[in-house]
């Protein structure tokens, strides 16, 4: 099987618009879909330190694989390069702020320039997360789900035995189980809340923003309906975390410090509306213990996060907070709060 990609300018994405003409914001779906296997002679065998992990910090999608690598232990098994700011006309940026100032390998300024080298010509959008082979000198993927499912299980072989998903049985990263409930539930948590907060924030009509934003908090009103069945705590699938977990987190991390404020999801506050999800975020992120090594609390960068997301424009047309909405957008003042970013346990 050859590599697989998609080299056209996405028809929904173009620089500095989020939303379609009647306002809603449509995902375009990734461009590289290959997948690294276990077998030694496929096209993306697992291998040590061949594959490298390219993430920007306030990214929740590329957030999820950098979880990943560091539960499973990949930390010496799949290089991470972190990208600086993203420019409106180029993408994200090898800045020298946040990671490098250029490519490690090829010296490029712009994460764009390594999609070239995949693919010439490339027009598509530029996103993090992508997993770059070193050898073959192409992205593998650049949808998190994909890499997270990777990183579950294909480097396994180098993994001491307890790590490896196979020997884990019914605590396993995706229990055999719980694998099509936790299937149902990532679909709508996707719909609802990961993506949820973008459809909201990036609305460019009242009517579109409305839709997302009611669809959302019903979604996390769900989320902590579910966390009320003993058999679904302290995590959403009882005492082991699962995928379930890692997809929700790096949403609901950024919920009250970013997207509150800047995606205008601001019906409830997790903090004060939603004990258990609340309860449920605080185990996860201040878990340092040998049993996550801190994979939850160390990849989050809450300066990162609230700086990024508060540069976004505000699009929906409320015409009593128009004006208000044109000066913060010209003002460039990052919002500041809730402080601390996440409460103690
Ligand atoms: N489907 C992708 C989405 C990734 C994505 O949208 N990443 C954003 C950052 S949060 C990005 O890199 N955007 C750059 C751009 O659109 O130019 C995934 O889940 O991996």
């Amino acid at each position: 099987m050859g590599a697989q990609h998609q080299n056209k300018t996405d028809a929904l994405w173009k620089p500095g618009s989020f939303a379609d003409a009647d306002g809603h914001f449509r995902r375009p779906p990734p461009s590289f879909k290959n997948f690294i296997t276990t077998d030694v002679d496929a096209d993306f065998p697992a291998e040590v330190c061949r594959y490298v992990l390219y993430v920007h910090y306030a990214c929740p999608w590329a957030h999820r694989a950098l979880i990943t690598r560091k539960l499973k232990g990949l930390d010496d098994i799949v290089e991470v390069v972190e990208l600086d700011d993203k420019t409106p006309e180029i993408g994200w940026t090898f800045g020298g702020r946040t990671g490098p100032d250029k490519d490690p390998r090829y010296g490029f300024k712009y994460l764009k320039q390594l999609y070239e080298k995949a693919v010439p010509g490339w027009s598509g959008r530029s996103t993090v997360p992508a997993l770059w082979d070193t050898k073959k000198e192409t992205i593998v993927s650049n949808e998190s789900t994909d890499i997270i499912n990777m990183f579950y299980d294909k480097f396994d072989a180098f993994l001491p035995e307890e790590k490896r998903e196979a020997n884990k049985g019914e605590t396993a990263i995706i229990p055999p189980s719980l694998k099509s409930e936790i299937a149902t539930l990532n679909e709508w948590v996707y719909d609802g809340v990961n993506n949820g907060v973008y459809k909201t924030g990036f609305a460019s009509t009242r009517d579109a923003y409305e839709e997302s934003l009611f669809a959302l908090f019903s979604s996390l009103d769900r989320l902590e309906e579910h966390l009320g069945d003993p058999a679904h705590q302290p995590y959403l699938y009882g005492k082991n975390i699962t995928d379930a977990d890692i997809r929700l987190f790096t949403t609901l991390i950024r919920f009250d410090a970013a997207y509150f404020t800047s995606f205008r999801c601001n019906l409830k506050m997790i903090r004060y509306e939603y004990p258990r999800l609340h309860l449920w975020l605080r185990n996860l992120y201040w878990d340092q213990s040998e049993r996550t090594h801190g994979a939850f609390h160390s990849t989050v960068r809450f300066d990162l996060v609230s700086h990024t997301s508060g540069r976004k424009r505000a699009r929906v047309d409320i015409p009593q907070y128009k004006e208000m909405y044109a000066y913060a957008t010209v003002s460039k003042v990052i919002p500041k709060g809730p402080l601390p970013h996440i409460l103690p346990l």
